[in-house]
């Protein structure tokens, strides 16, 4: 193992607010470029676009029945009921799927949802509003004929028989022609589902951010091995995968390092040459120990040590970190797992989203459950539990704010944003929230 410095701290930790510190990581990534490729639709869900998406075709691609019903011509059918309820003969049937004659004036169709209104049809009045309130059993013949002389009663008077009632317009949900979703836009299923409509078997899309990730820790075991006395499983590479994945990053390596400087050094100059990431990302090994090898490895290679004004989390290392020549952005999390879960969504997953097109999390205003006493100097972040009340939404805080309550962390629907003041704040205090998954 690597000799810890003596005497003064090579790399001291300098201050920082949290606002400097989330701006020096949007910075980070400037320079990373994510190229275009062209993927499956069914590989397109949470990948952000790289194309401007043009309609090729509108959306409905042509009227059709948004109930199953009659379609009619509603001028017709309103001076029908001049007489009471009306009847009108019947012609075929038009299923989903099916490209439908005209209809024939003074004569109604059964009509499926989804169906293509026929020309010269306008309206569709559902089965319900019809006597008997059911499709006749001919219908279900494999060549659906009305017998002679069939007919349908229309029940729900002349107001049922606006022209355009229960019919979808060609066109009405996107135009043809149209941008239907810009370059920079993320795969959500409806976008997915607008891809599909619209015929698109592939689609240009960024590929996913590489991160490469490190565990530090000599106490830290992986998951699923037993525990020698005085080790700890490995609870931040979970925490980061999940929440890398869920910003449509990809981890390309994932290891534990010991604290031994030579063996984090070694790792990163294999793991840079063979996977080639975007960004590296480790967590524990940056405070004031004798043994933090993420600050005594690579404080003299391009990272910076702060102290952000901010609990937990406030020890972080950032900057281009000097691998071989090559400048790979580096971010350095502290090791309490609260810590990196509070870090990645106040620095990294902010930028992810400003440059990446990952998912933002809202913020909003949520009043206090109970009084607290917040810090001052530091931006506190605590966990909590959000209610919607008639009065609008409340929270109450779960665990303490010490760093290392993870399982409480799990149980909170919100990070909580305490103002900057050693004032208490009392009951009904409005406060900034951040919602977590
Ligand atoms: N003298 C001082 N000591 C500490 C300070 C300080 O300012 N002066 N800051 C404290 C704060 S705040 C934090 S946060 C931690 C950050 O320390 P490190 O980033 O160096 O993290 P470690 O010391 O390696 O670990 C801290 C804690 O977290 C546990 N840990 C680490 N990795 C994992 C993991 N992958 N899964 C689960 N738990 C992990 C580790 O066992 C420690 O308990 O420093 C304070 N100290
Ligand atoms: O910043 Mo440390 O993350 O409070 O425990």
């Amino acid at each position: 193992m690597t000799p810890a410095p003596t005497g003064q701290d090579p790399w001291p930790h300098a201050a920082r607010t949290v606002e400097q510190h989330a701006a020096a990581v949007l910075g980070l990534l400037d320079g990373i470029t994510l190229d275009a490729r062209f993927v499956p639709l069914e590989q397109a869900g949470g990948r952000v676009l790289a194309e401007d998406v043009v309609a090729g075709v509108q959306l409905p691609p042509f009227a059709n029945a948004q109930m199953d019903g009659y379609a009619v011509r509603a001028d017709e059918l309103r001076d029908a009921h001049d007489d009471g309820e009306p009847t009108l003969p019947l012609t075929g049937a038009v299923p989903a799927g099916a490209a439908p004659p005209p209809l024939p004036a003074g004569t109604a169709a059964p009509i499926m949802t989804g169906a293509m209104i026929p020309a010269g049809a306008d309206a569709v009045v559902p089965v319900e509003e019809t006597d008997p309130a059911r499709f006749p059993d001919w219908l279900t013949d494999a060549d659906p004929q009305p017998p002679a002389g069939a007919r349908v009663r229309f029940t729900a008077g002349a107001a049922a028989t606006e022209p355009g009632r229960f019919v979808r317009p060609a066109g009405s949900d996107l135009a043809r022609g149209a941008v239907a979703l810009t370059a920079g836009t993320r795969v959500t299923p409806a976008a997915a589902g607008v891809l599909a409509a619209l015929g698109r078997a592939d689609v240009a899309v960024r590929r996913p951010l590489r991160v490469l990730l490190y565990s530090t820790g000599s106490e830290v075991v992986e998951p699923g091995l037993p525990l020698r006395p005085g080790q700890i499983h490995d609870a931040n590479s979970a925490i980061l995968r999940a929440a890398l994945n869920a910003c449509g990053t990809e981890v390309v390596t994932a290891r534990l390092v010991a604290d031994a400087p030579a063996a984090l050094l070694s790792a990163l100059d294999a793991d840079v040459r063979d996977a080639a990431p975007d960004l590296v990302l480790s967590s524990g090994g940056i405070s004031r120990g004798a043994f933090e090898v993420v600050k005594q490895s690579l404080g003299g290679r391009g990272v910076a040590f702060w102290s952000v004004a901010m609990q937990p989390g406030g020890p972080q290392g950032a900057g281009l970190l000097d691998v071989g020549g090559s400048r790979v952005p580096f971010l350095g999390f502290p090791g309490n797992p609260v810590s990196t879960l509070v870090s990645v969504e106040m620095f990294l997953r902010p930028a992810l989203a400003a440059r990446f097109g990952a998912p933002a999390r809202p913020r909003f205003r949520a009043a206090l459950a109970e009084p607290v006493t917040p810090l001052a100097g530091k931006q506190q972040i605590r966990r909590g539990t959000l209610t919607a009340t008639a009065g609008g939404p409340v929270v109450r805080l779960v665990g303490g704010p010490s760093s290392h309550l993870l399982h409480a962390a799990a149980t909170a629907d919100v990070l909580v944003h305490l103002p900057v003041t050693a004032e208490p704040l009392g009951v009904g205090t409005p406060v900034t929230v951040t919602p977590l998954d």
